[in-house]
């Protein structure tokens, strides 16, 4: 005999009731089944709703019963043909008028006990249960009613009654000995207690109803009917990439369906576990569909974790002080103060310290628990033994539940890892011995990231998802975007990355999608991004909260940069270009240094100096490996090497500076180039890389710019360099009549920094440096005579963007 429950979706509509026909009249062509149905969908709510307005005296209760009794004899009449539907459609009418008459009596008594709650509630379950009786029958497929209260044996605990079930089993094998028809139907949820009065199991308790049919009949096997596929990895509405586990044992699937899932009434396993008879759950909406089975074993398919779960609403409660230590009897009273006012722990924890224990408990019951507590410790709480219940709200707990999990080390290390990479601050831990399910209470508003990291680490071997947000989509960014979008396929096939631009901001205005945006029509989406700054931006990129968040700063604006610490402290990782931050006072670009170390998280920034070329890299491995710097020289602008390789006096200097502001190597403000600013700060960055505590003021800058030049506007600055073209000119016939070069030298030596122009000889390491190309000299204890050289591009949109996109990858592996 198979047993196969259908929920109240599942028998929702007649056209659902025919597709449960369909699935039920194929399963008795191969052995006899009994059903438990439940309530058409929403009618337990609506008789509760009809029962509390009756007690509030709200006469509307009248209304609410007329359409609970249309909607049921409505089915009546689809399910039945009109020549047999008369005595069903009395019983059905009977049976509403019995609800109406109990809702009248509870407005008369203007209240409602659960004794009469429970009355109220069945008739869900009894109509149903008769009319789809009724509906297999008028389509020739011979069906028994079996009534549930008569065979179900519960104590008088209404609301939530225990089963009994040495009587229950007695009461099936009787009746089974009558049965004559392959198909049995039963309401589900509904049983009486030794005095026949009509109790329920619990909201959900159809499932329930199910498994003490299946176990007292020794079912071959129990099948849930639902309208999802199975049970599930973790919450499809949170998990996009959730998927149907095949096979679960029963420990682990009650595990699951107490932390949340709900696709199963956690009591449902006990009654079928040790009879070993396997539960199946399947979609009725997709009978095709193969489903979970639920059974003894736990399966092995190398992945030892089987689901992720949650459990939301929680509070904890900490019970802490000094006089705890080492004396027996708190823990007792702890749990006996909670127990006496019917509180449920949910999760306990208890440091070895002794020092404090911690539970954790459903919010609605904190406040209750605080005074309970408080009241059983007051003696020590006076005399300053123990303190106050401490109680915390709006946390909640995601667990990771498998079997499999005891016998594999690094389950929880990578558990929490994750999680703490990406700013989920886990508040308490708990994990049983059976190591089934390791539990992490944390805040709720970070409840969604977690389940999905967790989900990405041990479900989706496939790929891992990046959230970018981009500030600045001009010259750099806009390079940067299409470089993403060229590279997306390849980072998911190679390296199992999906990077989404999620968010896109200029000065005015920002785009946000979570879905990613699409990257070859950003342009026109940006005209219809939301207006705001950076403020608004980031708080919005800060309270949307998702994982693998990475903020890259491809703008020049001091406001973004100051940004970065409420970034970094919601371990959000920051790449920029943009070198305004680590040129600040030293004490920001320290703050911005030990945040990210605080917080788990990168703070990277190498096309600061050199563009594109692995400078900032190269100089850390080699200190991270014990080499020490001796000096640093270098020819750190791009701007620069271009317009003193370019300009020989045949065109106005003026001329092709603005050909290197064109073809994209300064900076947005070009003056910084010209003037040393911008090498100022690269040398600077790279000093500070090596330790030292530089400011800028400490760096002597030989400018060759006249002061003149920077007075006033961008504009106001070409006209003056046209006015000055003279001073240039005699600057490199000097430079010439010498047989040498003009290069704009950065130096760091001995803890001193000095940038300007120098007139460079055929032979000098520097020479040899053609169009926008950078040079750097390391000369290390590694390194003492011949230098370690890096050259190449040091500016241009593609190799600055090519840098960025390095960094934003480094941040995905921190
Ligand atoms: N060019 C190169 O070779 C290299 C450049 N870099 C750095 O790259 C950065 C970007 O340079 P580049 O792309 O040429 O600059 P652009 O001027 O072309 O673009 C700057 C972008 O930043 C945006 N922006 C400016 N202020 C803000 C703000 N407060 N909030 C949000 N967005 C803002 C601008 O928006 P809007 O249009 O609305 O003003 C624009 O989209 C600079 O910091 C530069 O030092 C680093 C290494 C090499
Ligand atoms: N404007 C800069 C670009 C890179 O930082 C340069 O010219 O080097």
């Amino acid at each position: 005999m198979q047993v196969l429950k259908f929920g109240g979706t599942s028998v929702g509509t007649a056209e659902a009731i025919l597709r449960v026909i369909d699935i039920v009249s194929e399963k008795i062509s191969k052995e006899p089944v009994i059903i438990v149905v439940s309530a058409f969908g929403g009618t337990t709510d609506a008789l509760l709703q009809c029962g509390s307005l009756a007690a509030g005296g709200n006469e509307l209760y009248k209304e609410h019963v007329g359409h609970i009794t249309t909607r049921h004899l409505d089915a009546v009449r689809q399910l039945i043909p009109v020549q047999q539907q008369s005595s069903m459609l009395s019983a059905v009418k009977k049976l509403c008028n019995e609800v109406e008459d109990l809702c009248n009596g509870i407005f008369l008594l203007g209240e409602t006990t659960a004794r009469t709650k429970d009355k109220l509630v069945s008739y869900g379950e009894l109509i149903s249960s008769l009319v789809i009786t009724a509906a297999f029958q008028a389509k020739s497929v011979p069906a028994t009613w079996w009534d549930s209260r008569k065979l179900i044996r519960t104590n008088g605990e209404f609301g939530n009654a225990t089963v009994d079930f040495a009587l229950t089993n007695e009461q099936f094998s009787l009746e089974l000995q009558s049965l004559s028809t392959p198909l049995v139907v039963m309401p589900g949820f509904i049983a009486s207690d030794t005095e026949g009065i009509t109790t329920t199991l619990g909201r959900g308790g159809s499932d329930y109803t199910a498994a003490i049919a299946a176990a007292a009949v020794k079912a071959s096997s129990l099948e849930i009917w639902t309208d999802v596929s199975g049970m599930m990895t973790a919450d499809p509405r949170w998990v996009l990439n959730a998927r149907v586990i095949p096979a679960i044992s029963y420990q682990e699937a009650m595990e699951l369906s107490h932390f949340g899932a709900k696709v199963i009434y956690p009591p449902t396993i006990q009654p079928v576990m040790n009879l070993h008879i396997p539960v199946w759950i399947k979609n009725t909406f997709a009978p095709g569909d193969a489903g979970t089975v639920i059974q003894n074993e736990s399966y092995r398919n190398g992945n030892p974790v089987r689901g992720i779960s949650s459990i939301s609403n929680l509070a904890l409660l900490s019970l802490e002080g000094s006089g705890m230590v080492g004396v027996p009897g708190f823990s007792r009273r702890l749990f006996e103060a909670l127990a006496a006012h019917q509180i449920n722990v949910i999760l306990i924890t208890q440091g070895s310290s002794e020092h404090s224990i911690c539970v954790g408990v459903d919010a609605t019951a904190a406040d209750k628990a605080k005074m309970a507590v408080d009241a059983a410790f007051a003696p020590e709480i006076s005399l300053r033994k123990v303190e106050p219940l401490i109680v915390e709200k709006d946390l909640s707990i995601v667990a990771l539940v498998g079997e499999q999990m005891k016998s594999h080390p690094g389950i929880s290390g990578k558990m929490f890892g994750s999680l703490g990479r990406n700013g989920v601050n886990v508040r308490a831990i708990a994990q049983g011995s059976s190591e089934r399910n390791i539990s992490a209470v944390i805040a709720t508003r970070d409840v969604r990231k977690a389940i999905n990291l967790l989900h990405e680490e041990f479900f989706e071997k496939t790929y891992k998802q990046i959230n970018l947000f981009i500030t600045g989509v001009g010259n750099v960014g806009g390079r940067l975007l299409q470089q993403l979008a060229q590279q997306q396929q390849f980072l998911l096939q190679h390296m199992r990355l999906q990077l989404r631009v999620v968010g896109l901001a200029n000065s005015k205005r920002y785009l946000i999608n979570e879905e990613g945006i699409d990257l070859l029509s950003w342009k026109a989406a940006m005209d219809h991004g939301v207006e705001g700054n950076i403020t608004s931006f980031t708080d919005d990129i800060i309270q949307r909260n998702l994982r693998n968040t990475v903020f890259v700063d491809v703008t020049a604006s001091e406001e973004v940069a100051r940004a970065y610490p409420k970034l970094l402290e919601k371990s959000i990782a920051v790449v920029a270009c943009n070198k305004i931050a680590c040129s600040s006072p030293y004490s920001y670009y320290r703050e911005l240094k030990n945040k990210s170390h605080e917080f788990n998280t990168s703070f990277l920034f190498e096309t600061n100096v050199g563009a594109g070329l692995p400078v900032i890299g190269t100089l850390n491995d080699l200190l991270k490996s014990g080499d020490r710097i001796h000096s640093i020289e270098a020819v750190l602008s791009g701007t620069l090497n271009f317009v003193f390789n370019n300009y020989d006096g045949s065109r106005p200097f003026a001329e092709v500076v603005r050909q290197a502001q064109d073809e994209g190597y300064t900076e947005p403000d070009p003056r910084l180039d010209l003037s040393g600013v911008d090498v100022m700060r690269k040398i600077m960055i790279l000093a500070r890389e090596t330790g030292e505590h530089l400011e800028m003021e400490s760096i002597s800058n030989n400018s060759f710019l006249p002061a003149s030049c920077m007075n006033g506007s961008v504009d106001d600055f070409y006209n003056e360099m046209l006015k000055q073209e003279a001073h240039f000119r005699s600057i490199f016939d000097a430079a010439a009549a010498n047989g040498c070069k003009l290069k704009f030298v950065a130096t760091y030596n001995e803890g001193k920094a000095s940038v300007g122009l120098q007139q460079i000889a055929p032979g000098h390491d520097l020479y040899h440096l053609y169009g926008k190309d950078n040079i750097v000299l390391f000369k290390t204890d590694r390194y003492p005579l011949q230098p370690l050289v890096i050259k190449g591009a040091g500016a241009g949109a593609d190799v600055t963007a090519s840098g960025v996109f390095a960094d934003i990858l480094r941040a995905t592996l921190n």
